[in-house]
């Protein structure tokens, strides 16, 4: 990055610049002598817009990461796009497939494991830099070393020449993201980057982040099983549940006025989002299904205490429910909307539609 300001080439203000649209992957099991395959990302939509932060949320085993791989191009999708500018990305390796990669950068939850233990910060942020920005020499490229340590707020003269093991968890995360800057990306697709981190340094590295958002006007995937978190951070929240998108909107609309009844499990379940196994108080219970057979239907109807046989055996759709938020729940479709037979079955959700108009 050779200068503070933005520079990477300003799409067009409705065209985002990383788009998914119907992102499916089907992982083979290995072992069975079948066609199973688990079901970790179905018919997903993704819309990256400079300057914001977008958070996908959920339990483990939703499919976020797998949603960033895809959107790395670490894993091929099994159906569906991706679209950077508008343009549809299909390359796998040569010059456009590397272009791609240094526009989409990713970020990874284990700063310890991310960086090699053996070189030094110089080493490792100046091997960047010459991959990606190979006309640097000299001068120029000490100056690029500089302004990128400062763009993650550490001092230069006092890391760089530091080992990984030198430092703490969050430098290390600091350097990581250094390191993604250094091929200017325009959008970093940051997986779990706090959830190995102490908890009294998340807040500086969502706050460094949110500094890139603004002065650089990146676009950011936030994945994180912390519903919180998304609420601080992110402009947009997208709540997935068994490898779908149940529901999405405004982050402060979603996290206060959850909608869905998993986004409420959700919600209640904070701080600890991984203990929802236990019976909640809105009724609904129960363990993640299995993603190699998914439910028919919604996949939450098995653990949600409105579902209906119409919620068991046909998928809901994204409707909107105002002020541009979607569900997918059967429960916010108008009876209207529904074959007469099927009114009787939508279900009733009462309280849980609090806060949204109907
Ligand atoms: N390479 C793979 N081969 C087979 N199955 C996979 C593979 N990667 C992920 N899965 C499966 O896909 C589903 C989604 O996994 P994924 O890691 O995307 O979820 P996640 O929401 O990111 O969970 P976590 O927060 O635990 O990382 C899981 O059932 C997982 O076991």
């Amino acid at each position: 990055m050779s200068s503070d300001t933005y520079h990477a080439p300003a799409p067009p203000p409705d065209v985002p610049v990383l788009e998914a649209r119907g992102l499916t992957k089907h992982f083979p099991v290995k072992g069975l002598r079948s066609h199973a395959v688990v079901h970790a990302v179905d018919g997903v939509d993704v819309s990256l817009r400079s300057g914001q932060v977008v958070a996908l949320v959920g339990e483990s085993g939703s499919g976020k990461s797998t949603i960033a791989r895809l959107l790395a191009r670490l894993y091929t999708q099994t159906s569906g796009e991706i679209l950077l500018h508008g343009e549809p990305v299909t390359a796998h390796r040569g010059r456009a497939f590397r272009r791609y990669c240094r526009r989409v950068q990713m970020i990874f939850q284990d700063p310890f494991g991310s960086l090699n233990p053996v070189h030094t910060i110089r080493y490792t942020l100046t091997r960047s830099l010459r991959i990606h920005q190979p006309k640097l020499r000299g001068q120029a490229l000490e100056d690029a070393l500089e302004a990128l340590l400062n763009r993650v707020q550490l001092q230069p003269e006092r890391y760089v020449d530091k080992y990984p093991h030198e430092l703490s968890g969050g430098q290390r995360q600091r350097v990581a993201i250094a390191r993604a800057l250094a091929a200017d990306p325009e959008v970093l697709l940051a997986d779990e980057p706090i959830s190995m981190l102490d908890v009294s340094i998340r807040i500086g590295i969502l706050n460094l982040l949110k500094d890139l958002r603004d002065r650089l006007g990146i676009a950011i995937l936030y994945i994180t099983h912390d519903i919180a978190s998304a609420r601080y951070f992110a402009d947009e929240t997208r709540v997935m549940y068994a490898g779908r998108i149940v529901e999405h909107g405004e982050s402060e609309l979603v996290t206060q006025e959850p909608a869905h009844p998993y986004t409420q499990l959700l919600v209640r379940s904070a701080p600890d989002p991984e203990n929802l196994a236990a019976q909640d108080r809105t009724g609904a219970n129960g363990e993640p299904p299995s993603m190699v057979r998914p439910p028919e239907g919604c996949r939450f109807s098995p653990r949600c205490p409105f579902a209906t046989d119409l919620c068991r055996s046909t998928v809901p759709a994204l409707v909107p429910v105002g002020d541009g938020r979607k569900v997918a729940c059967w429960g916010y479709v108008e009876a209207s909307d529904v074959e007469p037979a099927e009114r009787d079955l939508l279900p009733v959700l009462g309280a849980a539609r609090v806060g949204v108009s109907a």
